[in-house]
């Protein structure tokens, strides 16, 4: 061990010169900007030997070079052999292929995280379509219920009711300072898995890996936190080994004294360019917190937003298959939450800026379908406010089915958190109108998906465009092949979180989530569209996101919202060279 990390100036001084990282510090050198040049693998003290060996910043096991054993103390730590970085990755694709249970592959792979960042991160990014259905939806989820029973070492920031008026001291126990991006949760809206308390820890974990893996931005910048007021969960109180604060969840002023506690200390810690997502947290707050903060705080709210942006672009993405404009289409939701009126409202917008029309009359066209029934003016005293707006005139309906009959959508948006919902009888009636009906399943995780992409394909006779929330085979109907889409928000937040970070973005504006829209839809090429594809798939995720990052950033400069100046020329060539990179750096 040596001596205390102090050379800020010199990392500073690269900052500047490669203009990367929306100007916070690349301590570890993980922007591809800075690869060229050795690094010294400092950790708060400079780390050599065994400390070496368990720091996952810049563990290398086997592929530590013969030089590098020599020149940090490693040799008869590590067995002769040494390995490159290629190597370990065929081996540890190769073990995890073993595995016949898939959350066992979850835990290998947060074990991998654990010791080995940089390959854990090369695994992911090159395996991306393979491992996403691991580390986020749908395992992530099974890992969140079970996450008592496979806690290990505990990930991210937990902040309790018992932390109160004590937030800031306990953002300062992180051991990272440069700090861009915080994924939180309160973990009452986990998926379409309910109320999972502390449990939903799982949640900005595996989201935070995405903003790295898909993203490009760097891990040491990322913060998964984890609000504990309680849960209203009675397995889980009754749990003998959960991990959370054993008591009802807090509301009213108490709850909110904690979030703004926590708001004011996450901006007075990391300043004003923190950007927070807010994830998983239920409807009740969830509007509240985003009405709160979004003029004072870098917020966006991934299940409202980020899912509203990338559903809108699947639909503009979808018109050259169907045809028209989305002002020609009827939109039916069956749930009227976070996801379903976070959809509704940019579809609306986007109507409204394409058309001219005020965006009142553009709501007209879209319809939401509660647990109580149709969303309707009868109901208006009693609705929620973010249902009010799409109470329009007409009688009361209460089944999905009738609804559909009713107002013949074209398209048909599953965001109600309950699977199976979208029957035989469903999709049949969405068929019976309509050429090529658009149904979309968004709710997670599979168990809680609307319909299954073979029950979608089959029941509308092969003619729907399907794509859902958590991933799907591709199905043989009638001797073809039908290759369902992933409609998911991991398509949006990494590249739309590194947009705003590259900018220097102070404030989210819904212009923002269109310009993001957009972006994702012109990267769905002639190839996808000919495969029935309204998504690109997920294995060039980091070029899409870099054009959805340049494309956010855009947005921002043109609203003079972006704080980094001069704005760079070529928005996603600056966007690829702001990547984290995960491949090995040499220490000498
Ligand atoms: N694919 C993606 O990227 C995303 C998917 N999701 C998924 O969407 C789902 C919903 O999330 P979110 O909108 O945040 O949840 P909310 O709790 O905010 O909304 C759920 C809505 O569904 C309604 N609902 C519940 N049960 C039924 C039922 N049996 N019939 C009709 N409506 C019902 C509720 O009605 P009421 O208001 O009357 O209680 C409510 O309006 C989750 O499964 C989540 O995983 C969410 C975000 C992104
Ligand atoms: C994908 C996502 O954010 C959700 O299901 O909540
Ligand atoms: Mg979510």
């Amino acid at each position: 061990m040596a001596s205390k990390y102090t050379n800020g100036e010199l990392v500073s001084n690269l900052d500047d010169k490669y203009g990367v990282g929306g100007g916070v510090e690349d301590v570890y050198g993980e922007d591809s900007a800075t690869e060229d040049q050795l690094v010294t693998p400092w950790t708060v003290s400079v780390a050599s030997g065994y400390t070496l060996l368990r720091d996952p910043h810049f563990n290398k096991g086997l592929a530590f070079s013969e030089k590098e054993r020599d020149a940090h103390y490693l040799r008869g730590l590590l067995p002769p052999a040494v390995s490159t970085q290629g190597l370990q990755e065929k081996k540890i694709m190769h073990n995890l292929r073993q595995y016949d249970v898939p959350l066992h592959k979850y835990v290998a792979l947060m074990d991998l995280q654990e010791r080995n960042e940089r390959l854990f991160y090369k695994l992911l990014i090159d395996n991306v379509e393979e491992l996403l259905p691991l580390v986020y939806t749908p395992v992530v989820g099974e890992a969140c219920q079970k996450y008592g029973s496979i806690y290990r070492r505990p990930q991210g920031l937990f902040i309790s009711l018992k932390e109160k008026g004590k937030i800031l001291e306990v953002l300062k126990n992180w051991p990272e300072k440069s700090i861009q991006v915080i994924v939180v949760t309160d973990g009452e809206r986990i998926l379409g898995l309910g109320d999972l308390g502390c449990q939903g820890m799982g949640i900005p974990v595996g989201k935070l890996s995405l903003y790295t893996a898909l993203g490009g931005v760097r891990p040491s910048a990322c913060l998964p936190i984890t609000i504990d007021v309680g849960t209203n969960n009675e397995k889980l109180l009754n749990d003998e080994f959960y991990i959370g604060l054993k008591q009802k969840r807090a509301t009213g002023q108490e709850y909110a004294e904690l979030l703004h506690e926590f708001m004011c200390a996450v901006k007075q810690n990391y300043g004003e360019k923190i950007l927070i997502q807010f994830e998983d947290f239920a409807n009740h707050n969830a509007f509240e917190l985003l009405a709160k903060y979004r003029n004072t705080h870098l917020v966006f709210n991934d299940d409202i937003q980020g899912t509203a942006s990338v559903v809108l672009a699947g639909l503009i993405a979808a018109l050259k298959l169907v045809g028209g404009t989305l002002a020609d289409h009827t939109f039916l939701f069956l749930g009227a939450g976070e996801a379903g009126t976070g959809i509704a409202e940019l579809i609306a917008l986007e109507i409204s800026k394409k058309t001219n029309d005020p965006v009142e009359e553009t709501r007209k066209k879209i319809w939401l379908v509660d647990s109580k029934g149709l969303v309707v003016s009868s109901r208006k005293e009693s609705l929620q406010h973010f249902k009010q707006p799409w109470a329009h005139e007409h009688e009361p309906v209460k089944e999905l089915l009738n609804a559909i009959k009713a107002i013949k959508p074209t398209v048909l948006i599953g965001t109600s958190g309950v699977g199976k919902t979208f029957t035989k009888d469903v999709v049949e009636a969405m068929a019976s109108f309509t050429e090529k009906p658009l149904i979309l399943a968004l709710s997670n995780p599979t168990s809680q998906s609307e319909c299954t992409a073979e029950e979608a394909y089959t029941w509308s006779q092969g003619r729907a465009i399907f794509a859902s929330g958590s991933p799907f085979e591709p199905v043989k109907y009638n001797g073809k092949i039908f290759m369902p889409g992933q409609a998911n928000n991991a398509y949006i937040f990494p590249g739309f979180g590194l947009g705003l970070i590259m900018s220097g973005t102070i404030r989210v504006h819904d212009d923002m989530l269109l310009a993001a829209s957009e972006a994702l839809a012109a990267q769905v090429t002639e190839e996808n569209y000919k495969n029935g594809l309204i998504y690109p798939p997920f294995t060039n995720i980091r070029k899409i996101s870099a054009h959805i990052a340049a494309k956010v950033a855009a947005k921002s400069y043109e609203l003079g919202l972006a704080s980094r100046l001069p704005r760079p020329k070529d928005l996603v060539k600056f966007a690829e060279s702001c990547m984290y990179s995960p491949a090995y750096r040499n220490y000498l």
